[in-house]
């Protein structure tokens, strides 16, 4: 399978991950002029992306650009790259690391995760992952993120996303691979923001599948999308991200995008939930990767770790294990107590200010400890 084309005169770059996301990725680097090589673990459907230059069970009815090919051999598609992008189900991201260790080792090229989900055992976000398992430095990691539903941006329907990475040179270079008259990208150095925005509006689009599942109208989803992005932001400051990132493409722009579209597999799982199958009957019926399902409960941990309420995700792990009728689904817990609050939107300060409450308190061990961190820090 040759991977060179003579019309293609950017950077070499291999897509890790031919699903709906690695391929739409592939096509948007490739109409931006990169030389771009697919990793399909089926050799069937490397053959279908290399010669028939389509992807029929992810992306129907899109043609693909004929600078792209594809192998299912994983050295071939790494040989002679310049950037490396991974979109394989979060879970699967680390063993699919182990085969690619050997041959990144020896590179110095940006890494880039296309992915929006933590890992169900240890909590971790897909760039900690990847600076584990590859035991890398953490400026050659970037991640995008941003309202992309891959087969809108297969059709060309223009759209923006952001570029996140330690290294503000990593995210500019790979911004520039990454964009097309389509497809435009912004860069930032807040990894933790934009990853935990994708990973976080999953779950509010769980819950808005939810709401339509069972019937419920648009006041009910404008007020949990509401109050879902302080849930997201509450949670992604007391995790380190700046708060006006997640007001931004990678969190509100995303959660827009994923509430509202029946494309969104989150919002798809969501629904078959609240018209009221049971989980396994939904992962049953679900042949595409909903993110969501595995990150509630490694989310709630980290979020009762960091002392942050988030009673939407709550809800949509309740409704998972079948202890919450969907019919009860609201903007809040029963349980709450009700009497009146402020509503506050100063993000990252809903929990009683305890993100702010957190970081004096920080400061102010610091200043005990002569100017030195403290413990735990
Ligand atoms: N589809 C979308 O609109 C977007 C998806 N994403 C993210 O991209 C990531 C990938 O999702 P999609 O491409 O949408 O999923 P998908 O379900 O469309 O495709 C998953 C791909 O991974 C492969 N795969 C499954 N198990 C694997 C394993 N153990 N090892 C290697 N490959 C395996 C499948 O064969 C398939 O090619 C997810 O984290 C998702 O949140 C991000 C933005 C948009
Ligand atoms: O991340 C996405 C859009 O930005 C895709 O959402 P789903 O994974 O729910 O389809």
């Amino acid at each position: 399978m040759t991977r060179k084309n003579a019309d293609a005169r950017g950077p070499r770059v291999a897509v890790i991950g031919a699903g709906s996301w690695g391929t739409t990725f592939g096509k948007i680097l490739a109409d931006g002029g990169a030389q771009v090589t697919m990793w399909a673990r089926r050799p069937e459907q490397a053959l279908e992306i290399a010669e028939g230059k389509r992807n029929t069970k992810y992306l129907p009815g899109i043609n693909l650009p004929r600078t792209m090919t594809a192998t299912h051999e994983l050295s071939t598609a790494i040989d002679g790259a310049d950037q490396v992008y991974l979109s394989v189900p979060s879970q699967s991201l680390r063993e699919n690391l182990k085969g690619l260790r050997p041959l990144l080792e020896n590179t110095s090229m940006p890494i880039v995760s296309l992915m929006k989900g933590v890992e169900r055992a240890s909590g971790l976000r897909m760039s900690q992952v990847i600076e584990q398992e590859l035991a890398c430095d953490p400026e050659r990691i970037a991640v995008a993120s941003g309202p992309n539903l891959a087969l809108e941006i297969a059709r060309e329907q223009p759209t923006a996303a952001v570029i996140a990475s330690l290294s503000q040179e990593t995210a500019e270079t790979v911004a520039r691979a990454a964009r097309n008259s389509y497809f435009r990208t912004f860069v930032n150095t807040d990894v933790i923001g934009t990853e935990f925005g994708g990973v976080l509006k999953n779950l509010i689009a769980v819950a808005i599948g939810i709401v339509d599942g069972v019937g419920y109208g648009e006041n009910t989803k404008a007020s949990i999308i509401t109050r879902g992005l302080v849930e997201m932001t509450d949670f992604a400051v007391a995790n380190g991200a700046q708060p006006e990132t997640l007001q931004g493409l990678a969190g509100l722009g995303d959660l827009i995008a994923t509430c509202q579209s029946p494309l969104s597999r989150n919002n798809t799982a969501g629904r078959l939930l609240g018209q009221g199958y049971s989980y396994q009957d939904v992962v049953k019926q679900m042949n595409q990767t909903a993110e969501g399902l595995a990150s509630v409960a490694p989310i709630l941990q980290l979020a009762r770790e960091s002392d942050v309420h988030m009673p939407i995700v709550e809800q949509v792990k309740m409704v998972l294990d079948g202890k919450m009728n969907p019919r009860d689904i609201a903007p809040h817990l029963t349980t709450d107590d009700d009497t009146p609050q402020e509503e506050r939107t100063n993000h990252g300060q809903a929990d009683g200010g305890g993100a702010l409450r957190r970081a004096f308190q920080r400061a102010f061990h610091q200043f005990r400890n002569g100017g030195r961190s403290a413990a735990g820090d």
